[in-house]
């Protein structure tokens, strides 16, 4: 059993550290492939020099490898997969290749130290799709991988729509490569996202039974099980995860690394020596480049995750807010890079954002005035759609305050006018 991880900047469930948490104690590494799956999100297009920068972004965010592109691509993938590999960065660079020696040698020419080597495994996916035979992917892909071997490239086989594939149709096509090929580590590849977290473990130990190299974690967001599903992986014993920044990737993307890693972290106690802070401007930078913007309640990077509207939590936080502040979010901004908490105005809050605004802004304003001031934010608010901003909420107080001042003097006169 671990012990409960505990920081100042998150509270861990006492649940989560029953006699049933997993050791985690293997080395666990992020093999980032937003440069390859996360472009293959519809609409996306990087350029060489945005996939340098990414790169960049990545090493020294402490991700441990890099899959740079499948150079075949065009000549500006080629481009950045050499410029890449060679820049000397703090991360294993890997390309993606088909399992044909013309993609291997594009590798080798790039100056890469691995390769991710495709192939599909399912039968209707190589009968159908490809209009081959079982026989020809196994053929493809011991040629292919031995050649990838032979000249000192590490070989990751990645056997598209594993999950998807007859257990025995996947297992003997791997256990096939493995022994007239050649295979340093092997992907999980859940292509179409389909399998169920109860599944995971048995996945994993049917795969390390027939093949004992290190396995690597591939899985798709199509059911939003993508971190759930990696996470178990890594509890049964997989050592490296495919992750993309924000999951970025085909249709409903890939696992994204954020959640992952912050998971493994707060709930598993596993830190895997991501720089977590680093977590917010990597994908923002990744946003900015690729043009997808990413909604503001995604986890761990959404931009309103410590903007606070609710006026309950508002009371909250400005009651821990010095003496305990991890009380009142999951963890703390600071662990991922993010901005401080901050009270807003919107249809949801309470008393304690008014005060808080005019203190931030340094008005006053009497109780009553305070309590006319929230009907009026909640007006604004509705009417809106959305929050008020600084320069609307000086405009309500300000209103609130004239009339004020009007109806003291009417109210006298009519105290006087009897
Ligand atoms: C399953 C996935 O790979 S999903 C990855 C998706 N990513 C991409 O598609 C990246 C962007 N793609 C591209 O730019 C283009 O599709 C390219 C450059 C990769 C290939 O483009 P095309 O010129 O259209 O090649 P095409 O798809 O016809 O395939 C060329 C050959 O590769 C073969 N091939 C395809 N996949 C594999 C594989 N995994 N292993 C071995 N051979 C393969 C095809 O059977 C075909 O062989 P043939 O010439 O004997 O018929
Ligand atoms: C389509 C392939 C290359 C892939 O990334 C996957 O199987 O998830």
């Amino acid at each position: 059993m671990t012990a409960a991880p505990h920081d100042e900047r998150w509270i861990a469930s006492p649940w989560n550290h029953g006699p049933e948490a997993p050791a985690l104690d293997h080395e666990i590494k992020i093999h980032d492939v937003t440069l390859r799956d996360g472009e293959q999100q519809t609409g996306v297009a990087f350029s060489a020099s945005d996939k340098i920068r990414i790169a960049e972004a990545l090493a020294e965010a402490g991700v441990h490898r890099i899959e740079a592109g499948l150079p075949a691509v065009s000549s500006e993938d080629e481009k950045a997969v050499r410029t890449i590999a060679n820049m000397g960065l703090p991360a294993t660079i890997f390309a993606f290749s088909r399992c044909m020696i013309e993609d291997v040698k594009r590798a080798i020419d790039c100056g890469v130290a691995g390769v991710v080597m495709e192939i599909p495994s399912s039968r209707h996916l190589i009968e159908a799709g490809y209009r081959w035979s079982v026989e020809k992917a196994v053929e493809l892909s011991i040629e292919a991988t031995r050649f990838a071997h032979e000249n000192g490239l590490l070989v990751s086989f990645f056997p598209i729509d594993a999950t998807r594939a007859e257990s025995e149709d996947y297992l003997s096509l791997v256990e096939a490569v493995a022994k007239d090929g050649h295979i340093d580590s092997l992907g999980l590849v859940d292509t179409f996202g389909v399998l169920a977290p109860h599944a995971v473990e048995r996945f994993v130990r049917a795969s390390r039974e027939r093949l004992d190299v290190p396995l690597e974690t591939h899985f798709h967001m199509d059911y939003g099980l993508g971190v759930a599903n990696t996470l178990t992986a890594a509890a049964a014993g997989a050592t490296v995860l495919q992750t993309t920044v924000s999951g970025l990737g085909e249709r409903a993307g890939n696992t994204p690394m954020e959640e992952t890693v912050v998971a493994l972290k707060t709930l598993y106690g596993k830190d895997i020596g991501i720089k977590t802070e680093a977590l917010t401007p990597l994908a923002r930078l990744v946003a900015k480049l690729s043009g997808v913007e990413q909604p503001s309640n995604r986890p761990v990077t959404g931009k309103r995750l410590f903007q606070i509207e609710s006026g309950i939590v508002s009371s909250w936080w400005r009651n821990v807010r010095e003496s305990a502040p991890a009380e009142v979010f999951p963890y703390l901004p600071s662990l991922v890079g993010q901005e401080e908490p901050r009270l807003v105005l919107g249809k949801g809050s309470g008393l304690d954002n008014v005060k808080d605004a005019l203190e931030r802004l340094g008005m006053q304003a009497t109780d009553e005035e305070i309590s006319e001031i929230l009907t009026a934010v909640k007006k604004r608010a509705l009417e809106l759609r959305g929050l008020l901003d600084d320069d609307e909420f000086r405009g309500i107080v300000r209103q609130v305050q004239q009339q004020k001042a009007l109806s003291g003097p009417l109210t006298e006169q009519a105290v006087a006018a009897p």
